[in-house]
């Protein structure tokens, strides 16, 4: 099963470190195709290359995933538009949100919850493994 995992990297990179923690425990289920979302800042500009090329490789991978998974809790411009070209292919997504005060997930991604193929899961760091387990158990 090959996972497509999203989260922010211009849009600001203070949850980087557990972008990567959750991607270890996504590894356990197939391929990450996006693992460097993870990666430490240093080495994520080693490989960022042109915008044309990071949005031409993103979407084949995209296109090529079985599932996506992404973090939403820090708002970014290139996870939602990865968001909405899923749900134009028709993938199963799984949305990863920690609740904070003051601060809420957009319409367009809580809304779009259809207990099905568009999840969204408030959550806590220790909850991700069993949320993990139902979601990519049963694909
Ligand atoms: O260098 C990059 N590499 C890359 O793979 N992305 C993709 C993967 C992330 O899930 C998403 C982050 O978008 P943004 O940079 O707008 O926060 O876009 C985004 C960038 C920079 O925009």
């Amino acid at each position: 099963m090959k996972i497509y995992f999203c989260g922010s990297i211009r849009g600001g990179r203070c949850d980087a470190e557990l972008y990567g923690r959750i991607i270890e425990q996504l590894q356990a289920y197939g391929p990450v195709l996006t693992e460097h979302v993870g990666f430490k800042d240093p080495i994520l500009k080693d490989i960022e290359g042109d915008d044309v090329a990071i949005h031409t490789q993103d979407m084949a991978w995209l296109e090529e995933s079985d599932v996506v998974v992404a973090e939403v809790t820090q708002p970014s411009l290139g996870v939602g538009y990865e968001i909405g070209r899923a749900v134009a292919w028709k993938k199963r997504i799984l949305c990863l949100y920690r609740p904070t005060e003051g601060k809420g997930l957009s319409a367009m991604i809580r809304g779009a919850h259809d207990c099905k193929n568009f999840i969204v899961k408030d959550y806590q760091e220790a909850e991700v493994p069993g949320i993990l387990k139902e979601f990519l158990g049963s694909s």
